[in-house]
């Protein structure tokens, strides 16, 4: 059986939300729209400030279940000459698409995303990014994102689909090395530190 049909070609989970999915509810102390999240971790590489060649995602809160996000095409994200490489741009998206969670307040990894790359995004653009949650069946929490060029009314570049599974920090402590989940524990940024591992508080 070819890879593309066999059992090890993915969960083959629809991105499409089954009927009984339930509409994403705002955590009540989910950060105001318009409220810079932050990095989750220093070293992610998506978001984190320690991570010299990272993306340096910034994303906000929105309305409801949503977020926007920068970020800024750098020489070291090139796939093509003078353009970014694609994986960087599906990072670009599930960071976004991950941000979600915090407004649930939930944690949860990726399990799908889907991408489009619509046009290529040349170094030195910035790409604007709008995540919104498209609802929550159990421990599956569906989302899709865009990302234009040059402003959020800009041509569109990028857009993906996604499912995210809730886990519980036993998938980081189990899962992670033990320096890292804890360094992360011992950050001084208590919000931060909750975001990365607070589970269904
Ligand atoms: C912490 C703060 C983060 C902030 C932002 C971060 C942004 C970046 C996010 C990432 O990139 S996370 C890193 C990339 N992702 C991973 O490393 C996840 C690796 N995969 C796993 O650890 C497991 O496969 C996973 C936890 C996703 C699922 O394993 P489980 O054993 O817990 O799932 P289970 O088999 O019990 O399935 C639970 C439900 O999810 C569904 N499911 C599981 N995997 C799926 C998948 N891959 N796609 C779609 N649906 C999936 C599954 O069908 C089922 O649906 P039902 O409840 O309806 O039966």
């Amino acid at each position: 059986m070819s890879a593309a049909t066999g059992s090890d070609s993915g969960v083959g989970a629809a991105l499409t939300p089954p009927p009984d999915v339930a509409s994403p509810v705002r955590h009540p102390d989910a950060p105001a729209p318009g409220t810079l999240l932050g990095a989750h971790y220093d070293q992610c590489f998506g978001c984190g400030e320690g991570q010299l060649h990272g993306l340096h995602l910034e994303a906000r809160a929105g309305e409801g279940v949503t977020v926007t996000a920068e970020f800024t095409v750098r020489p070291a994200h090139q796939g093509a000459p003078g353009l970014a490489h694609g994986g960087v741009l599906a990072l670009a998206l599930d960071e976004t698409l991950g941000s979600l969670n915090w407004l649930l307040r939930v944690i949860a990894v990726t399990g799908r995303l889907e991408t489009d790359f619509v046009r290529p995004v040349p170094v030195g653009a910035t790409l604007h990014l709008e995540a919104r949650c498209t609802g929550v069946a159990g421990r599956k929490i569906y989302g899709s994102a865009v990302g234009r060029i040059g402003g959020s009314d800009g041509p569109v570049a990028v857009r993906a689909d996604s499912v995210f599974i809730e886990v519980k920090l036993e998938h980081f402590t189990k899962n992670g090395r033990p320096q890292e989940i804890k360094a992360a524990l011992a950050d001084p940024d208590q919000v931060k530190v909750a975001r990365a591992f607070e589970v269904n508080p």
